[in-house]
């Protein structure tokens, strides 16, 4: 690895001399000191990839001096620089996290071997963390599931905002998905490691909100018999999640607006202002400009958090969805149970696709859980519904689409039937159901993706 950065600490001055051109000779970029306030002061303008570091530093020229010292610096690789005799020294240099050591006199050879080795792993292991990274932040993005395009804006709008520290508002019907699209903000975010803390504002007793947002002292209230943090405390750092913004009473929003200008609080009976640090998101599947003209929401306050707004769309108006949440929830109650996924019939997914789902993706996936506990033969089928919803079997006749459904959401849900209906023709054979349905392989597979099915 060429122009790496080595910092070199040595009281030698031929030494370091040496050194410094056998080092800059193979290509790095090398500084160069005599003590440890060399090292600590370089290291505040020069960004090293890896210290070379002799034991016998001055003043005291003590080796147990400078060993410890060694730790802090061991995000990166220490090479440590030992006389001979010193052996025990250098294994305990290597116990304090050195990546290892070369005895003096020192051979040019085995030095380049041994600086080249020791970048190139560091590399490895901070490319193998970047990746973990990024793997962590797609698995968040992925738990968002959704072929429509209205998902896929989410998505897009999600991995963007996400890093920032903005405020977010997410709003929609109910069981769409706010309070998952909130997390996965949290879970992209640098607060990531911190607590993300959700407050449902609607079912906490207004008398309770303020304590339970805010802690109280020992003695502040009747029953207050010790002192107790607040859940604004607990997310410190983190992210705090207040859903159903719209319920909170008028008094609490100037409490929490105060709070969002000022940054500071007190708990309920305390003198003492606490800080915090957290970034707020919240939900409603209020109107809440509506809310504000009415007087019911202050205007001032829905300024604060709007931020950027999300919104999420009925699962009716996105039915291209529904495969992919069906496929979804399967997996996971397949991972839960130790089973194998159940999968559903043509007549059931067709079902599933057909209906309005009121409650959303919430009611979807409380269906597929009491259909799947009945379903027998790793097969979910139209009879199994039937059970639990009698008018299921006259449901089904007819297009996959509704009225009122977009001229694209129909074309879609007509799509999705059709493929599902060839496919099962064709016992899952996808160049035969390709034919049938006059698409090439590569046409039909795209869909199949892209649906879910
Ligand atoms: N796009 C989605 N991908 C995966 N799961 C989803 C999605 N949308 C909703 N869900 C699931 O549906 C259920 C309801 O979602 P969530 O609680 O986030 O909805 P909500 O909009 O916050 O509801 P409410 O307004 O009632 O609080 C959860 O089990 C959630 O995991």
């Amino acid at each position: 690895m060429n122009q790496a950065r080595i910092l070199l600490i040595d009281d030698e001055p031929a030494f370091r001399t040496l050194c410094d051109q056998w080092l800059k000779a193979a290509g790095y970029e090398v500084r160069s000191g005599a003590d440890l306030n060399a090292l600590q002061g370089q290291l505040q303008s020069f960004d090293a990839d890896l210290i070379l570091l002799d034991l016998s530093l001055p003043p005291h020229f003590d080796p147990m001096h400078t060993l410890a010292a060694v730790p802090q610096f061991a995000d990166r690789p220490v090479i440590i620089l030992t006389g001979h005799g010193e052996r025990e020294l250098a294994l305990e240099a290597l116990r304090q996290g050195a990546w290892d050591f070369l005895t003096k006199p020192i051979d040019p050879d085995m030095l380049a071997v041994v600086v080249k080795r020791a970048l190139t792993k560091h590399q490895l292991a901070r490319e193998l963390s970047a990746l973990k990274d990024n793997l962590g932040k797609k698995s968040a993005l992925d738990t968002l599931i959704g072929a429509s395009p209205s998902m896929d804006n989410i998505r897009a709008l999600v991995s963007r905002i996400a890093p920032t520290d903005v405020r977010v508002l997410v709003t929609g019907p109910s069981g769409t998905g706010k309070e998952v699209i909130s997390k996965a903000i949290h879970d992209l975010s640098q607060r990531a490691g911190a607590p993300f803390i959700s407050v449902h504002c609607g079912a906490i007793p207004a008398e309770l909100l303020e304590s339970e947002l805010f802690g109280h002292t020992k003695g502040a209230f009747t029953g207050a018999d010790k002192a107790r943090d607040g859940l604004l405390k607990l997310a410190d750092g983190g992210t705090l999640f207040l859903d159903e913004i719209g319920e909170m009473p008028l008094a609490m929003q100037v409490k929490l607006l105060r709070v969002l200008q000022e940054g500071s609080y007190y708990p309920v009976g305390g003198r003492s202002l606490e800080t915090i640090d957290v970034r707020l998101v919240s939900a409603t599947n209020a109107d809440l400009p509506d809310k504000v003209s009415r007087g019911e929401f202050r205007e001032d306050l829905f300024y604060r958090i709007k931020g950027v707004t999300i919104e999420t769309r009925p699962l009716a108006e996105r039915p291209e969805d529904i495969p992919l949440l069906i496929t979804h929830f399967l997996e996971l109650q397949a991972r839960d149970g130790g089973a194998p996924s159940l999968r559903p019939d043509t007549d059931a997914f067709n079902w599933f696709i057909r209906r309005d789902w009121p409650g959303n993706v919430r009611e979807l996936k409380s269906a597929l859980d009491s259909v799947a506990a009945i379903a027998q033969g790793g097969v979910i089928s139209l009879e199994d519904i039937a059970l639990l919803y009698p008018d299921a079997q006259s449901q089904t006749a007819g297009s996959s689409a509704r009225p009122g459904d977009s001229l694209d959401a129909q074309v879609r849900a007509l799509e999705i039937r059709l493929i599902g209906e060839a496919l099962a023709r064709f016992d899952n054979n996808r160049t035969h159901a390709a034919q049938a349905l006059g698409l090439s392989r590569q046409g039909l597979l795209k869909k199949i993706e892209r649906y879910g099915l």
